[in-house]
């Protein structure tokens, strides 16, 4: 069976500018891989390429066996994203904007679901918020909470724990292992040695010079040493 990602000597940027060394990392079902490194070193960049938002300048990156391809129905249908980006329907509420997410997504039981994640992510006092309403942390937990209220093979993050207080971490550290244990694939770009080593299987240390694999404990350590 094919992994859920495969990148080779995948080489991301902007233009013709690549902005890291090229990464290989193989990602299969039940496994967490951490893209660790610098501000600026490129972990975005390679997954905005992952998720087909930019074109590889060379190499190759594969999910679930085929040519990364956003607008593919399977590729949509099995990738579920949350990005650095503030991307809300301003005049929905929080627990509109879940359940019009799962109900999109074919969720049978949208409105339970909604329930539960209103309470794990700490939103049930804000069902009724529209999203100008919230705290930067709490909009954030929304757009979180958005990304599991889908199917998905896939679970992309960009730096999920920024913004979320010490407790909303360990939680979403217990949703991200329990993810990887029921059988899917999680890819996530992080600062938070902790979350690397509570959830991760694999980290890929993303930089100029050659990309490096590592286990969860040597990159929560070279992330320590960076921070000191
Ligand atoms: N849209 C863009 N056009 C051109 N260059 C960009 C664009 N977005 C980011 N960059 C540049 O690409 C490089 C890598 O940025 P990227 O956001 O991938 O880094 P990162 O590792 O995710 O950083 P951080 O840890 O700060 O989030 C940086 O030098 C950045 O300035």
């Amino acid at each position: 069976m094919a992994p859920v990602v495969r990148a080779r000597d995948l080489k991301v940027g902007y233009g013709r500018t690549s902005v890291c060394a090229p990464v290989s990392f193989t990602l299969g079902a039940g496994r967490a891989v951490a893209l660790v490194g610098a501000n600026g070193s490129g972990k975005s960049t390679v997954l905005k390429t992952v998720l087909g938002l930019l074109d590889p300048l060379a190499g190759s990156v594969e999910v679930l066996g085929r040519p990364v391809d956003e607008r593919d129905v399977t590729f949509r249908r099995e990738v579920s994203s949350v990005l650095d980006d503030d991307a809300y329907f301003p005049a929905l509420t929080v627990s509109e904007h879940l359940y019009l997410t799962a109900r999109g997504h074919g969720v049978l039981g949208a409105q339970d679901e909604v329930v539960t994640l209103l309470e794990e992510f700490g939103l049930a006092d804000h069902a009724r918020a529209t999203p100008v309403s919230l705290s930067s942390g709490q909009r954030r937990r929304l757009l979180l909470a958005a990304g599991f209220a889908r199917p998905r093979s896939l679970l992309v993050l960009d730096e999920p724990e920024q913004r979320l207080d010490q407790r909303m971490r360990a939680r979403l550290a217990d949703r991200l292992r329990a993810e990887r244990e029921a059988g899917g694939a999680v890819l996530i770009a992080t600062h938070d040695p902790d979350l690397v080593t509570a959830v991760c299987t694999q980290a890929v240390h993303v930089s100029d010079d050659a990309s490096r694999v590592l286990s969860p404990a040597e990159a929560a350590d070279r992330i320590a040493r960076v921070a000191l």
